[in-house]
């Protein structure tokens, strides 16, 4: 007898509803490509020559097709702290696949942008794009047919999502995900915030500043805030993607290793010439869909997901609103507190029980779906367990039955807050969703005449020229998908949190992003309909003017404001920017869809 909830029940028949018509689709999409591409025995001698020319000792047994070749897309490079482990992992790659007599290949590898340097110049307008220019290198890779599985590398905020999306499209093949872990602590994520404050305050220079943010990502790994990246890692957990307990695991250790190789040889396990095929179309269904968004709200996870899910799941013939996430936020309990929901990183979540703890507390309350085929044999209840090395053999144990650090992780029985991080807000202003986790419960109702930009830059301007001291609702409009590519504004997080502990009462509405690792201020965001004009019709947010009163009560789900907007001419949008290869991206704005859709003129034209 099941004791999953009503609520996610009702919720995830609700979905499969919905996606009736658009999953049948995709399914016979992945059917027809199992029986015409899935092993390489239809490619000409020409084309399969040109696929293993170089591939050395492993030549005979790719050209004979008996052997399982499996394709390895990495977002490896140097620069993301998270990917640049990546740099090796190829090579052992191929040994480990040789182990169980199949081989492997780098099928090509895909970009990966990182939002903390880009975060606050023209850089980060390509950022949500990114995402889909990720998926169509993954296709770019997996369409030359040589695999018979796919070995996913990414671990940032664009990059799984991205990769979900492009592999889904060849959901023929089993799919893992390898993520490399998150990187030893360095000083606290609250040490770091005071000291950008002071900056932002002008009583720190950028020596002391830059000293801080050093100490803070210091080295080879993920950052340790529970941002978009390690997001991403809680929900491959989730769904079943990955080797039960590999997300929080540090980089460059044995364990790791185990973890990497046990990987390579579950999905030649998983081919269609191993003995479990198990093809990534069947993991990727409703229910694994509806376990991301349980384990996002009840983790308090990136609010970029409210995007980026809906994108990946469209990829998989499934379509999920904010009303979805809304209604499952309403019976998930937020049951951890990592940075920027509370004081610890992800090192000490996973320390205190990490990633096991939550899906056994989920599971036990029958909060997640526990029937959803997985990478790991056993399903869902393997992955209430943490990796360890016993004897030098890779092992897991039981997630452990008390919380190892009851201010970080809790039981559903006794939860931080009765409801998930995330709830959508709505009214006279759009839709948009609020990060209630990060925020104190006394500040989720904010009403006050508001500020209207329609740059970040010129937030920055009027806050140093201290025409902010006072309640406010800071609006910067003209930052949805097709304006400027959706920035994150996360750079406003300080000077807003400076004003917030002054006393007064802040908050921000923007059809733009915010960080996964942004917190403290109240914001609404991602107002769709954006305020840049579609079809003719501007969103509400370009009617706005200075000294309209804004009420945002995220208890309450509403965006509104008290001004009659009915007669005003709407502002005009700022000209696109060029730059920082921005023209290039003109063509996924003028198609983007709405963020609630996942903002991707990629699905969006390609009918997804
Ligand atoms: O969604 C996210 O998690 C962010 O995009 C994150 O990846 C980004 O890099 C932040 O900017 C980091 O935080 P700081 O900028 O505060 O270091
Ligand atoms: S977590 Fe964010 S800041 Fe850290 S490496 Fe990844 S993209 Fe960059």
């Amino acid at each position: 007898m099941s004791n999953l909830s009503p609520v996610v029940a009702r919720v995830t028949d609700r979905i499969i509803e919905r996606s009736r018509p658009s999953r049948s689709r995709y399914l016979e999409l992945v059917e027809r490509e199992r029986d015409r591409h899935s092993d390489r025995s239809f490619l000409s001698c020409s084309n399969l020559a040109h696929g293993f020319a170089a591939a050395g000792d492993d030549k005979p047994a790719i050209a004979t097709g008996g052997a399982i070749n499996l394709g390895i897309v990495t977002a490896y490079n140097d620069m993301l702290s998270a990917h640049q482990p990546y740099g090796r992992y190829p090579e052992q790659m191929k040994l480990f696949a040789r182990e169980v007599g199949a081989t492997a290949q780098v099928a090509g590898g895909v970009p990966a942008m990182c939002d903390g340097v880009t975060q606050g110049f023209d850089g980060m307008e390509l950022s949500l794009f990114s995402r889909d220019t990720i998926a169509l290198s993954t296709a770019v890779a997996l369409s030359h047919a040589m695999f018979d599985g796919m070995t996913l590398l990414g671990i940032c905020d664009k990059i799984v999502p991205g990769l979900v999306i492009g592999a889904l499209r060849f959901g023929h093949l089993p799919a893992v995900f390898v993520p490399s872990g998150p990187m030893p602590s360095g000083i606290s994520n609250k040490e770091k915030q005071k000291t950008r404050q002071l900056y932002a305050e002008g009583k720190v220079g950028r020596e002391e500043l830059l000293a801080s943010e050093s100490a803070s990502y210091h080295t080879a790994g993920t950052c340790t805030f529970y941002g978009t990246a390690n997001s991403n890692q809680m929900m491959m957990e989730m769904m079943g993607l990955h080797i039960p307990g590999a997300a929080f695991v540090p980089p460059n250790t044995p364990l790791r290793q185990a973890l990497t190789r046990a990987a390579v040889h579950r999905v030649a396990a998983m081919s269609k010439k191993g003995n479990d095929y198990r093809p990534m179309a069947e993991l990727v269904d409703e229910k694994a869909i509806v376990n991301a968004i349980v384990g996002l709200l009840a983790t308090g996870g990136s609010t970029n997901h409210a995007i980026h899910l809906p994108a990946m799941a469209r990829a998989a013939g499934v379509i999920i609103d904010w009303e979805d996430f809304d209604e499952l936020s309403a019976a998930v309990p937020l049951i951890t507190r990592v940075y920027p929901n509370g004081s610890g990183d992800v090192n000490h979540f996973h320390a205190a029980g990490g990633m096991a703890w939550v899906v056994k507390e989920l599971l036990g309350a029958g909060l997640a779906h526990a029937d959803i085929l997985t990478v790991a044999e056993g399903g869902m209840s393997d992955y209430a367990s943490e990796p360890v090395l016993m004897d030098d053999t890779l092992a897991w144990t039981p997630a452990p039955a008390e919380s190892g650090d009851d201010t970080m992780l809790r039981p559903v029985s006794d939860p931080f807050q009765p409801d998930g991080g995330m709830r959508l807000v709505s009214g006279n202003l759009g839709r948009g969703t609020i990060k209630t986790s990060a925020v104190d419960k006394e500040r989720w109702t904010i009403e006050a005449p508001c500020r209207v930009f329609d740059t970040q830059e010129a937030v920055a301007q009027a806050f140093k020229a201290g025409e902010l001291d006072k309640d406010v609702i800071v609006v910067v409009r003209f930052q949805g998908p097709r304006a400027n590519g959706m920035p994150e504004l996360h750079k406003l997080t300080p000077p807003l949190g400076v004003l917030q502990d002054r006393g007064h009462k802040v908050a921000l509405v923007t059809d733009g992003r915010m960080s996964g690792a942004s917190g403290k201020v109240p914001a609404a965001i991602h107002v769709t309909p954006e305020a840049l004009a579609k079809d003719g019709k501007p969103g509400p947010l370009a009617y706005l003017r200075d000294g309209d009163v804004v009420r945002l009560a995220a208890g309450d789900g509403v965006l509104s404001t008290s001004a009659d907007l009915s007669s005003r001419e709407p502002a005009q949008a700022p000209p696109a920017g060029m730059g920082m290869g921005r023209e290039l991206f003109a063509m996924f704005r003028m198609n983007a869809g709405g963020a609630e859709q996942g903002g991707s003129a990629m699905l969006e034209v390609a009918g997804l």
